[in-house]
């Protein structure tokens, strides 16, 4: 889009990012016509709302087109992950407390509360912050000494408890920040009925009470005089409860993925077929920018997702309800083919164990506890029959992606699940995924040693996977590093066939470079939201490799 410059009225493309609506020739021209004018007209294209169900949310004022800057903001707060797994609690890896950095445990400390640092030096100890909030309090702690059983070191580093630290201790330096934080929805009163509530009451509450805040305590009574003047067991079980509800995923490029809260970031609201994404800048000190994904017209609500988007109706309906205390009812778990994909559909087995050739769909897909019927035949399962066959199917699934599965295991899986399920089945795109980076990639599967069926099945996958994909994220902004490979793969196995076609004197079908140029081109466009993943920056290399290569070939044809 272009207009005319809101300062000279040249041709113009730089859009003002707060109200959308005036056009710069030049940053330059934009910062003179904001002083002169334009700061007291612009006016954000959205506002904050509120209403029973959702709460707050951001609500737009007038039409936004993609591709828009809705805001771009610094975190609250950032931390290592407040939801750490058993094999993550016990890591001898772990963040520097500084700059989340990997380090061993017992390499370097800091010097004052003796947490692991990359080194004694980093730059993040002193900032205030990052370390500097929480390592006056845990200096209190006793932690164990080199040649101490190693469980010791487990129990008293926790680094699951940091981020709630960090959020109380904003009170001291912070104190508006802090209100901010403590007023994000926790879910307080459903929450304390969880096992989450249980189990933080133990792993983080008690544990920060123990080792740092009761000797804190301890010394304001002596001294008389108070540092955290909110430091009680409903706080912090409220700051675990909003940093469930509220904290979003950071990927550092090392590969480690933190914690932070956004002030606005953290009032968009969830569809499973939002209008808007995000993207942290890690060298900025994890600057959140969330942009437009589609055109949004006046009077939408501006949405992310906060689950996964290839897991079938239930699944994340199951994780919004438990996670974020919510059930979602957007169009997409209202429609019971889930847009068209049969994305949780399980093949009818008709009367008689006589497959009917239909598919089994839930009646009623916002209920939880919903019969399904079969959309060809009058075959009805009940609620409980899906759950068990899905959820065995599920650990199945697990088993074979926890741990180093031969191509031929995930095949013989893929076989099998096929008499079950949908081939969109999210189960067996999971598998699928899989499955087309093992072939071409492998020992004995590398793409030159692959038969042509198992080069078509890879092929026909990757076509399949990507018409599940451009109907769940048509504008290409949500399953972007998903895509990019699939649209990779496609490319690799387009290019092999295209090779034994031209040493085969009778070729059946025509790879023409058209198609594989398209894959790839694709996959550039999708991955331009990616840059700041170190995932998306490998796969974009791999591309414009595979770009390269084919120009060359293509010059070698010409001559
Ligand atoms: C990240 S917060 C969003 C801001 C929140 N509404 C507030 O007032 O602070 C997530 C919470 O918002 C509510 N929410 C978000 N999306 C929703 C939706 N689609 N339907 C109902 N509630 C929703 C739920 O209470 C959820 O736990």
């Amino acid at each position: 889009m272009e207009s005319n410059c809101g300062f000279c009225g040249v041709q113009a493309k730089l859009k003002c990012a707060g109200c959308q609506q005036v056009y710069y020739c030049n940053p330059d021209h934009q910062k003179k016509h904001w002083k002169a004018k334009h700061k007291s007209e612009c006016v954000k294209p959205y506002e904050l709302a509120s209403n029973d169900e959702i709460g707050r949310f951001l609500m737009a004022t007038k039409a936004i087109q993609k591709d828009t800057v809705l805001f771009a903001e610094n975190p609250l707060v950032i931390g290592p992950k407040w939801n750490l797994d058993e094999y993550e609690q016990r890591s001898t890896v772990v963040p520097c407390v500084g700059c989340f950095t990997d380090c061993v445990l017992g390499q370097f400390f800091c010097e004052l509360c003796r947490w692991p640092a990359c080194r004694p030096d980093c730059p993040g100890l002193a900032n205030s912050n990052l370390h500097g909030l929480e390592c006056g309090v845990l200096r209190f702690g006793r932690p164990p000494k080199p040649g101490d059983d190693p469980q010791s070191f487990f129990d008293f580093y926790r680094y699951d408890a940091l981020l709630t630290l960090k959020c109380l201790t904003m009170q001291i330096h912070h104190p508006d920040l802090f209100d901010q934080i403590i007023n994000l929805e926790s879910h307080y009163d459903q929450r304390k009925s969880t096992h989450y509530y249980t189990d933080a009451d133990e792993r983080v509450v008690s544990y920060l009470f123990k080792n740092f805040l009761d000797p804190l305590q301890k010394l304001e009574r002596k001294e008389g005089k108070t540092v955290l003047k909110t430091c009680d067991r409903k706080t912090l079980h409220m700051i675990g409860g909003l940093l469930e509800v509220n904290a979003m995923v950071i990927p550092l490029t090392n590969g480690r993925e933190i914690c932070g809260l956004y002030p606005k970031g953290c009032m968009l609201e969830h569809n499973c077929m939002p209008n808007s994404f995000y993207t942290f800048d890690c060298s900025k000190g994890m600057k959140l920018t969330f942009k437009t994904g589609r055109d949004i017209q006046k009077g939408e609500h501006l949405t992310t997702t906060y689950t996964h988007s290839l897991w079938g109706t239930q699944l994340r309906r199951e994780h919004l309800k438990t996670n974020k205390y919510f059930t979602c009812r957007c169009t997409r778990c209202a429609d019971p083919t889930e847009l068209g994909t049969f994305l949780s559909a399980l093949r009818c087995m008709g009367m008689e164990n006589e497959p009917c050739g239909g598919f089994q769909l839930p009646i009623d897909p916002l209920s939880e506890t919903s019969d399904w019927k079969c959309n060809r035949c009058p075959v009805q399962i009940t609620h409980d029959q899906v759950n068990f066959l899905v959820s065995k199917i599920g650990e199945e699934v697990d088993d074979v992606m926890g741990r180093k599965s031969s191509v031929k295991e995930f095949e013989d899986l893929v076989f099998k699940l096929q008499n079950f399920l949908h081939q969109n089945h999210f189960h067996l795109l999971t598998l699928k995924h899989s499955l087309i980076q093992m072939y071409g990639h492998f020992p004995g599967y590398h793409l030159n040693e692959l038969s042509d069926e198992i080069l078509h099945t890879k092929l026909k996958m990757c076509r399949e996977m990507m018409s599940v994909i451009e109907v769940l994220d048509p504008e290409s902004f949500r399953l972007t590093l998903y895509a990019g490979v699939i649209l990779l793969e496609q490319h690799a196995a387009l290019v092999e066939l295209k090779r034994r076609q031209q040493s085969t004197v009778a070729a059946h079908e025509k790879y023409d470079l058209n198609e594989i140029l398209l894959c790839l081109l694709r996959a550039k466009t999708i991955l331009r939201n990616e840059m700041g993943t170190l995932q998306g920056k490998k796969l974009m290399e791999q591309i414009e490799n595979a770009l390269q290569n084919i120009e060359a070939q293509s010059h070698d044809v010409e001559r």
